[in-house]
């Protein structure tokens, strides 16, 4: 990273540039006056030498013309073009200004262009730059002139990249990136040969200068008899094949976008810097370029120019009618051309029957079906370059380029579900109902991005059961919900035998072993090997778990994901930050849409070539993301579209993994359960073994608990609620919260009334992530968290009025979304007994006109607990604890007072469970600006 220039340094600065730009006027002067003899030992003799050997010289760059084109035109900005495309612009640009194209010492123009102007696209980046995290893959990786260009730079090399280019990024003070537009005045300059037979390109690349000036005596540009060379296309770009000639070399090095091949030795240009090259050799005496098949009318003829300079004598100023621009997808039906002023494509745009002028943007736009006439048209002005829309938008929109669809919203057929479950059939919502329809008109591959809660799961397994001849089926999913995963199958799909269904708890266990198999996405990469033969449907719950492919589980799943016929990735937050997280997902379900990230990045990640690489933090052309992902790879729909559909409230029982439970407590919860079922014990005793038993389940659970609260918040919960009963799950929860750095609250019986109010109302009004850490008993009433509308229950409570009078924290007046709340169940404890409990309770509520809200109705797994003799027996004792007067003070106290001992529970959780913070990086930026988007008309 650069140091900032000390204003000794700055001063330094500015007078060698002062007396660069005197030397400069003095050079000009010289050369239009004097006689080519006299030029020899002209004043250019003073010009500055190479900058790199230069140790004083510090190079200055300067921030200049925010408003140019970070990836199109460089050209001058033609007063009547129509304004650049401002999420794609580039911030500013870099320039030298010892080399600033005025024979003016003091003038420094507004929108100077000046080496900066004709300096690679390298150069325009700011070196203040921070090196930011490459987001989603290996970005940057697979590109060959990404690293090429950045290490093939060497100094003494005239067929290289000039070092100016590098030290740039290495002396700057100011910061800002763009790329500049370029200035045809200077343009001219260099490429023009000078009176005196020398060329005024060394004034602009002054490392060739440099080379030039010690060859003094001679003439800089020598003539060798005569050179001749061709163009040749390749793609977007076209090749010179030429014979070595410095002058014409110094050409190429003035051309944004030049790039050196060292293999084959020739340089390669894009489209956009053809004309300018071509004409800028027809002035060079000896060399005759053929030019590119059917592309003669980019170049001027030079008699044309050297009129003006015969005239004016100045150099002529290049064409400004070349202008580069893109086609842009703007919604189902039509397309815009974002492209600079040209009259002759202006007149080519009111040939077409569907143009549509906006005002606004000042933009042109037209229906998909004319898109190939408008660019077979295009094609016939050769000052014009339209990059046409990417292969792969027109493949997702080829109904429309055909005129075989022009409906503004994609029509789906209903699909025949009749071959799924009739109970999860006639369960489906509307809109879950139109997602199937969606997915299964998509051929079994989609991202269902809906929003948290809305039932991706019923959605999920809908899909995947209309493809049930293609099972065994493998479903990957966060740890924490692989026995919810289990329950939900159970639940949706009756015909299907439990025993079919297999979740796989350990390493040593076989990924294929059920007709469902349901594994972590941690345990996933450990047993890649297994996936051989590859499953032909997959569900990925929680995609954006895969949004990064260095990680160990993206690489397990991708190739696992191309493979497979049916793709279901579902994620109520595909992408938190940038849309490079999206490619993975992207890649995932349509494999063949960008095979390299890089032309993603290009087009949708505002990629930009900083010193250290390509950085693809940025967004571009998001609308037209959007677009795409919608025709072919993404259902999204939010809470509010599909409000009216939904319960007020959503209950989900998830089941934790027993897993997590330690062998220690394992011990000592069979051991309670056992003291509640021996014969000869008194009531007392047995009322102890339960407290005992209640206790051991909280202990047994923090793990769980803790795993599930970071992975709500890796899946971008930003507020939601989590209460529990013991205040070792309390502590343990604030603990973790603490050591993650989270932003949280705390309240439970010590919390004193002026502060409760308080800390509800920081947990309301704060702006990011939060959690609410509430005790069941403590936090039941008066407070209001309606900015938050998911809560979650780390522990059950046997009394259910409590239960809802805790969800209805966020479930009152103020909120204005359907609230979700998580029952965390843990097989093996306490829970066993009282959730059956909780639900019997509730019925007899419900019966009696006490209760609008049915449990066994809103939750999975009702049948998650059947009841053996031993097992009836403490759930026996566990309605007579609970139903007695006075039992729950005792069990509220018990539960109080309960240490584990020497167990500092919190300490000892599974590191691999906590590891990641998930909240230091900024959530739902991304989101937030793509939720409210509207597709431009
Ligand atoms: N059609 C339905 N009928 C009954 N219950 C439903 C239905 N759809 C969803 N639910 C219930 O709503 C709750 C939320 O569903 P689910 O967990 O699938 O949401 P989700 O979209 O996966 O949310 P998240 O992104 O938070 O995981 C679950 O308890 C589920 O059983």
């Amino acid at each position: 990273m650069s140091l900032p220039l000390t204003e000794e340094q700055r001063k330094k600065i500015e007078a060698n540039r002062q007396k660069a730009l005197a030397r400069r006027a003095e050079k000009l002067l010289a050369e239009q006056h004097q006689k080519p003899a006299q030029s020899k030992q002209g004043p250019s003799q003073n010009l500055p030498r190479d900058p790199s050997k230069s140790g004083s010289h510090g190079i200055f760059f300067k921030q200049q013309n925010p408003s140019s084109s970070s990836q199109g035109d460089q050209r001058p900005q033609n007063p009547h073009n129509f304004p650049p495309n401002t999420s794609e612009q580039a911030k500013g640009m870099w320039q030298r200004p010892e080399e600033m194209p005025t024979a003016c010492p003091s003038y420094r123009p507004p929108n100077q262009v000046t080496v900066a102007g004709i300096s690679p696209p390298l150069a325009n980046s700011p070196p203040g730059v921070p090196s930011q995290q490459l987001w989603g893959c290996e970005l940057g990786q697979g590109h060959p002139q990404a690293s090429l260009e950045t290490q093939s730079t060497p100094f003494a090399n005239t067929t290289h990249e000039p070092l100016a280019k590098v030290k740039n990024f290495q002396e700057t003070a100011a910061s800002s990136s763009g790329q500049p537009p370029r200035d045809p005045e200077l343009e001219a300059r260099m490429t023009r040969p000078s009176t005196s037979g020398q060329k005024i390109s060394g004034s602009v690349m002054p490392r060739t200068e440099g080379r030039l000036q010690q060859k003094a005596g001679t003439p800089l540009h020598r003539v060798v008899g005569s050179q001749q060379g061709r163009c040749i296309r390749n793609g977007e770009r076209f090749q010179v094949k030429i014979g070595y000639n410095e002058a014409l070399i110094a050409v190429f090095k003035s051309l944004p976008s030049r790039s050196y091949d060292p293999a084959t030795k020739t340089w390669n240009f894009s489209m956009t810097d053809y004309g300018p090259l071509m004409k800028a050799a027809q002035r060079l005496p000896g060399i005759t370029l053929q030019p590119l098949e059917g592309a003669e009318g980019h170049v001027e003829s030079p008699s044309t120019s050297s009129g003006i300079i015969a005239k004016t004598g100045l150099p002529a100023a290049p064409s400004l009618a070349f202008v580069k621009g893109q086609c842009v997808l703007i919604s189902r039906a039509r397309f815009e051309a974002d492209i600079s002023y040209s009259e002759d494509l202006i007149a080519l745009f009111k040939q077409m029957d569907s143009r549509k002028y906006d005002v606004k943007t000042r933009k042109w736009s037209f229906l998909l079906e004319e898109y190939s006439k408008l660019m077979e048209r295009v094609r016939g002005l050769p000052q014009v370059q339209l990059d046409p829309l990417p292969k792969t938008l027109t493949l997702a929109f080829t109904a429309q380029l055909q005129k075989t669809s022009l409906s503004p919203v994609a029509d789906i057929p209903e699909a025949d579900l009749s071959r799924v479950d009739s109970k999860l059939v006639s369960s489906l919502l509307p809109f879950q109902r139109a997602g199937v329809n969606f997915a299964i008109a998509q051929r079994g591959r989609l991202l269902l991005a809906d929003d948290m809660g809305l039932g991706k799961t019923i959605q999920a397994i809908c899909i995947a059961a209309y493809y049930r001849k293609e099972w065994p089926l493998l479903v990957v999913v966060p740890s924490s919900v692989r026995f919810t995963w289990e329950q939900a199958f159970c639940r949706w799909l009756p015909s299907l035998n439990p025993v079919d269904i297999n979740v796989v708890v350990t390493g040593k266990d076989r990924l294929t072993d059920g007709l469902v198999n349901i594994v972590s996405f941690d345990l996933l990469s450990k047993l890649e090997k297994q996936l051989k033969p590859p499953f032909k449907v997959v569900i990925i719950d929680e995609s954006h778990f895969l949004k990064n492919i260095k990680t160990a589980r993206c690489r397990a799943a991708m190739p696992l994901l191309k493979v497979a016929k049916r793709v279901i990735l579902l994620s109520g937050t595909p992408a938190m930050s940038r849309p490079a997280e999206l490619y993975t997902q992207i890649l995932a379900v349509r494999p063949t849409f960008f095979p390299q990230f890089h032309a993603f990045g290009l087009r949708y990640c505002g990629a930009k070539r900083q010193p250290w690489g390509w950085d693809y933090s940025g967004s571009s052309n998001l609308g037209e993301l959007k677009l795409l992902l919608e025709e072919a790879v993404m259902l999204r729909r939010l809470k509010g579209d599909v409000l009216s559909q939904l319960p007020a409230k959503q209950r989900k029982m998830v089941v934790v993994a027993p897993g997590q439970i330690n062998a220690r407590t394992r011990a000592a919860l069979d051991a309670a359960a056992k003291e509640m079922t021996t014969k000869d014990k008194t009531k007392q005793q047995q009322k102890e073994a339960l407290i005992l038993f209640f206790n051991r389940t909280a202990e047994a659970k923090i793990p769980s608990v803790i795993e599930y609260i970071l992975d709500l918040l890796e899946s971008g919960r930003e507020k939601f609620l989590v209460f529990a009963h013991h205040k070792v799950v309390l502590d343990a929860i604030t603990k973790e919260l603490e050591r993650k750095r989270v932003q949280h609250i705390r309240i439970d019986g010590s919390t004193s009334s002026a502060d409760r109010e308080d800390l509800c109302q920081q947990f309301q009004l704060s702006p990011g992530p939060a959690v609410a850490v509430l005790s069941i008993t403590a936090a039941n009433m008066g407070l209001t968290f309606s900015s938050a509308d998911l809560v979650v229950f780390g522990e059950l409570f046997w009394n259910p009025g409590v239960l809802m009078q805790a969800e209805d924290r966020v479930h009152r007046i103020g909120q204005l979304s359907s609230v979700s709340i998580h029952y965390l169940v843990a097989r093996g404890t306490a829970d066993d007994y009282l959730w059956p409990l909780i639900q019997e309770k509730i019925k007899v509520l419900g019966e009696a006109g006490l209760s609008e809200t049915n449990f066994s109705e809103m939750t999975e797994a009702t049948d998650y607990f059947s009841k053996d003799s031993k097992q009836q027996k403490i759930y026996n004792l566990f309605q007579k604890s609970f139903e007695e007067d006075g039992n729950d003070m005792e069990l509220l106290e018990a539960a109080e007072s309960f240490d584990p001992g020497s167990q500092d529970t919190g300490d000892k959780l599974d590191e691999s469970t906590l590891t990641g913070s998930p909240v230091k990086k900024k959530r739902f930026e991304f989101f937030d600006n793509w939720d409210s988007f509207t597709s431009p008309l």
